[in-house]
C-alpha cells in the first residue's frame, strides 16, 4: 500500500473520490435547473457536507451520485469509473445510503433491515447474519437484545443507528448521508455525530452529508460546500477556512453569530502555547518545601504532581499551614483538560474554575497551564490572518 493511502492514524481509506462534472438536474415541467451545471471533487476517506438554504438543491445533487435521480445532463464518476453507466447491482454496493428518520422498513425486524442490500446482492444466509452481527457491533447496538426488534421498538437514534449499519452492510466505499441526525434531540445528535466521527476515523469511507445546521457542518466536516441557488457552490473549502474567511455575505450569514466561538472547537490546546508557572510539587515534598513553593508562586497556590506527574490536588498558602501531609491537603483537583481537548472546552473549564487550567499530555501527565490571553491572543491571530487573507485577495 502507498503512503497516499495512508491516513496520519495509519488506518487505510477504503473511500474513493467522487467526482462531478457540469451535472445539471432539471424536473420535467419546471423552467428552471433544480442543479445548474454543478462541478466538484470529493476526497477519497474525507467527510464533504452540503449545507444551504431549503430548496437550494442539496437532495438532487446527492441523490444523483447513487443515481436514485438521474441527471439530466454531466458527468460522475465514483472512483475513476462512470456511474452512469453502472448498473443498479454496482451501485448498491458502492454507495451506501442513510437519510433523516432512517427511513426503515416498518415491517421487518432490525436485523432484516440491516440485511436488505447483502440480500438483493444475493448473498448466502451464513454471510449476512455474520454481517449483520458486525453491524450491529459497529454502531453500538447489542445484538442480543435489538436483533429481532422492529424499528417502532427502537427510540430515534437508535433507528438511526439501525439506518447507518444498514447503509454501511455491503462495506461500499461512499456514503450519502441525507439530515440523518435531523430527526433526533440535541443530546442524541451529538452522540451520534461523535459515533460517527468515531467510525469514520476506522472506516476513512467517502462521505457526502447533507445538514441544515452549519455547526453540524463545522464539527464533522473535512470540508463544508455551501450551496446556494440551483446548487450553485459558493465557497467549498475547510470549516477552519470558511470561518476565518467567507467568500462572501451570504455565507457569512450562514456562518452567523459567533464564528469566534465556533472557531474555538476546531482548535486543540495541543495547538498552542502553554505557560509553564513554578507551582508544582510532587506528593512526596514535605509541607515546608510546599510552603516554599507556594510563597514564590504568584497566587499562593500550588499544584500537587502524584508519582507520575499527574495533577491530583491544588493546595494553598492558608491551608498549607495546617496541614501534615500533601496527600491530604487542600482540594482535590475537578477541572483540566488535556492537550487533545479543544479550547472550547479549555474556555468551559476556565469559566469554571475562574482561571487558568492545569493540561495534561498523553499520559495524563502535567503539561503546562492554559489561561484566558492565550486564547484571546489565538483568537486575535486568526482574525489577524483572516485579514491578511482579505488583503491578499484584494490585490
Ligand atoms: N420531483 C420534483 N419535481 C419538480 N421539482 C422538484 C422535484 N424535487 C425537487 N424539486 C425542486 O428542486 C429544488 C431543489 O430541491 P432539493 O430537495 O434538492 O433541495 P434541498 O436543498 O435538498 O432542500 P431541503 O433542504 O428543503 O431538503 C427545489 O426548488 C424543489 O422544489
Amino acid at each position: 500500500m502507498s503512503v497516499a493511502e495512508t491516513t496520519e492514524n495509519n488506518k487505510a481509506v477504503s473511500g474513493v473520490e467522487i467526482q462531478l462534472d457540469q451535472v445539471t438536474k432539471r424536473y420535467p415541467g419546471t423552467r428552471e435547473p433544480a442543479v445548474n451545471e454543478f462541478t466538484m471533487t470529493v476526497p477519497a476517506g474525507q467527510i464533504v457536507i452540503f449545507v444551504g438554504p431549503s430548496g437550494c438543491g442539496k437532495t438532487t445533487t446527492m441523490r444523483m451520485i447513487n443515481r436514485l435521480i438521474e441527471p439530466t445532463s454531466g458527468k460522475i464518476t465514483i472512483g475513476g469509473e462512470d456511474a452512469l453507466s453502472l448498473n443498479a447491482d454496482t451501485l448498491r454496493r458502492k454507495v451506501g445510503y442513510a437519510i433523516q428518520q432512517a427511513g426503515l422498513f416498518p415491517h421487518f425486524t432490525v436485523a432484516q433491515n440491516i440485511g436488505v442490500v447483502p440480500g438483493l446482492l444475493g448473498w448466502d444466509k451464513k454471510r449476512i447474519d455474520d454481517k449483520v452481527e458486525e453491524m450491529m457491533d459497529l454502531v453500538g447496538l447489542d445484538a442480543g437484545d435489538f436483533h429481532g426488534r422492529y424499528p417502532r421498538q427502537l427510540s430515534g437514534g437508535q433507528q438511526q443507528r439501525v439506518g447507518v449499519a444498514r447503509a454501511l452492510a455491503a462495506d461500499p466505499p461512499v456514503l450519502l448521508m441525507d439530515e440523518p441526525f435531523g430527526a433526533v434531540d440535541p443530546i442524541t445528535r451529538g452522540n451520534l455525530q461523535d459515533e460517527l466521527l468515531r467510525l469514520q476515523t476506522e472506516l476513512r469511507k467517502t462521505i457526502v452529508f447533507v445538514t441544515h445546521d452549519f455547526d453540524e457542518a463545522v464539527k464533522l466536516g473535512d470540508k463544508i460546500a455551501v450551496l446556494g441557488d440551483q446548487s450553485t457552490i459558493m465557497q467549498y473549502d475547510t470549516p477552519d477556512a470558511i470561518l476565518a474567511n467567507p467568500a462572501n455575505d451570504t455565507v457569512a450569514g450562514f456562518v452567523g453569530a459567533g464564528a469566534s466561538l465556533k472557531q474555538l472547537t476546531l482548535l486543540r490546546v495541543r495547538d498552542v502555547e502553554l505557560s509553564k508557572p513554578d507551582i508544582t510539587v510532587s506528593v512526596n515534598d514535605s509541607v515546608s518545601t510546599a510552603k516554599e513553593q507556594a510563597a514564590r508562586a504568584r497566587g499562593s497556590f500550588v499544584l500537587v504532581l502524584d508519582d507520575r506527574q499527574r495533577p491530583i490536588r491544588w493546595v494553598n498558602t492558608r491551608q498549607l499551614g495546617a496541614a501534615t501531609s500533601l496527600r491530604t491537603a487542600g482540594k482535590p483537583l475537578l477541572d483540566m483538560v488535556s492537550t487533545q481537548s479543544t479550547l472550547q472546552d479549555a474556555l468551559e473549564a476556565m469559566l469554571a474554575e475562574g482561571g487558568s487550567v492545569p493540561v495534561t499530555g498523553s499520559r495524563g501527565e502535567y503539561a503546562g497551564m492554559i489561561d484566558l490571553d492565550t486564547v484571546i491572543a489565538t483568537i486575535q491571530q486568526l482574525r489577524q490572518e483572516h485579514a491578511d487573507d482579505h488583503a491578499g485577495s484584494d490585490a
